[in-house]
């Protein structure tokens, strides 16, 4: 019998699953997203071969779980989904999980890794929380279906030990597991892999300045195709800003934003524990308390309708400029590509255009035309102008739930 492969990213506010064939390479068959779930309606965008369908939900879905119980009885119930009807036509669920604290690959879950994640669920209660709800739920209402965990931060353990470490206490860093980690490296691998193959380089002799800019942001330097420095650190709040987040501030500076810093947030339930620190700042910072919105396409315009709009602009691109040149010079000058990856760098040109000029220095130009026309439907577009002085500049549709069907099928046969 043919056997399916089901992936799933959540997030604290959209849930993403893709269905794929087991065959290599995987191939999609349905695509479900439901966003919103924090800002109701909920909506949802369902693909299965040509059809396109986009609506606004009445259901009540207050959690990524209640959203992919949702999107998964909307997929089992389609008669023209009729490949996958039950657990029974799936040989796999991948789930993404952004924190895998020591981690270095995908592990199967069984009742001990289970309780090892929910162990490490309190270093990243914001992030790893939806992932392992939805891994629970599947142990419960899928039990014949193996699941498979994939994490963010396995990419970046190639980081050399002074790139990972903190200058703190070392015994009480140890103990806590208190160190740089970094994240989207799901993301960075499907990047590498797919940009390297662009190249018409080996993987592992490929350098690459990668960005992933969407609602969370991250930037990595690849050198030989390995991660040896990334923006975000212990949690996804580090380095760069993004839709609800400060990114990377003066660590003081929450004590005197609020004397209730240290005290359990009010977004606290009985499972989950977030203190208000980490609530401010991951959750009503960035772009949003900026201008009110969390939708960049909003702010990236030629003609900002506010000035704060335009400030939250150039903040993004001022900080993404700091980390491009540390990395440059990281990789000693030597990079074959800047890849913009990630739902604001594959469709904002006016990022990339504006980034890439003040790159300037470091012989990068684009091809404004082709900047503008986007990737369409290719994964990796080169946007380069072609004076070959510096390193290209390539727009990579990167995803996800590809990269983990991928792995599963590569190492699982
Ligand atoms: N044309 C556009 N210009 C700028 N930003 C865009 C555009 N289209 C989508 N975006 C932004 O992409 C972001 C979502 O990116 P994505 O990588 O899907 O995020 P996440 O996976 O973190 O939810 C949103 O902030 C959205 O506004
Ligand atoms: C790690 C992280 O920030 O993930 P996302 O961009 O999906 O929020
Ligand atoms: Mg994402």
């Amino acid at each position: 019998m043919v056997k399916y492969i089901l992936a799933v990213n959540a997030g604290s506010s959209s849930v993403k699953v893709t269905f794929y064939t087991y065959e290599n390479p995987p191939k999609a068959i349905a695509d479900a997203q439901v966003s919103g779930i924090t800002a109701p309606p909920p909506a949802l965008k369902y693909q299965r071969g040509d059809v396109k369908i986009k609506e606004k939900l009445e259901e009540k879905l207050d959690t990524p779980q209640d959203a992919f119980k949702y999107i998964l009885k909307r997929c089992f119930d389609d008669p023209e989904l009729s490949e996958v009807a039950s657990d029974a036509d799936l040989a796999y669920i991948c789930h993404r999980v952004v924190h895998g604290g020591d981690y270095m690959d995908s592990v199967k879950i069984t009742d001990e890794t289970l309780h090892h994640l929910e162990a490490l669920e309190d270093l990243a209660p914001l992030h790893n929380f939806s992932a392992l709800e939805i891994i629970r739920l599947c142990r419960k209402e899928l039990p014949s279906v193996p699941s498979i965990t994939f994490f963010d931060s396995a990419f970046h353990q190639t980081m050399p030990l002074h790139v990972k470490t903190y200058p703190i206490n070392q015994k009480i860093a140890q103990a806590n597991g208190l160190r740089k980690y970094g994240f989207h490296g799901i993301s960075y691998s499907f990047i590498l892999r797919s940009v390297a193959q662009f190249l018409g380089k080996p993987a592992e002799k490929t350098n690459l300045i990668a960005m992933h800019i969407g609602s969370g942001a991250s930037i990595c330097a690849i050198k030989d195709g390995k991660s040896i420095d990334t923006s975000m650190g212990l949690t996804p709040l580090a380095g760069l800003p993004g839709a609800t987040r400060s990114g990377s501030i003066d660590p003081s500076l929450v004590f005197h934003y609020t004397n209730e810093a240290g005290k359990l947030s009010p977004a606290s339930t009985t499972e989950m524990h977030i203190s208000t620190a980490e609530e401010i700042l991951n959750k009503q910072s960035g772009w949003k308390a900026l201008t009110g919105t969390t939708d960049f396409a909003e702010i990236a315009v030629e003609h900002p309708p506010t000035e704060a709009h335009k400030l939250a602009f150039e903040i993004l691109v001022d900080r993404i400029l700091g980390y491009i040149g540390s990395y440059y010079v990281k990789l000693n000058g030597q990079v074959d590509a800047l890849v913009f990856a990630g739902g604001i760098g594959e469709k904002s040109a006016l990022l990339r255009r504006t980034l890439t000029e003040k790159c300037q220095s470091l012989g990068v130009a684009i091809d404004s035309e082709t900047n503008e026309e986007g990737a369409g439907d290719e994964t990796v577009k080169d946007i380069s102008q072609g004076t070959g002085k510096g390193p290209r500049v390539v727009i990579c549709q990167t995803n996800e739930q590809f990269e983990m069907a991928y792995h599963t099928v590569c190492s699982r046969g």
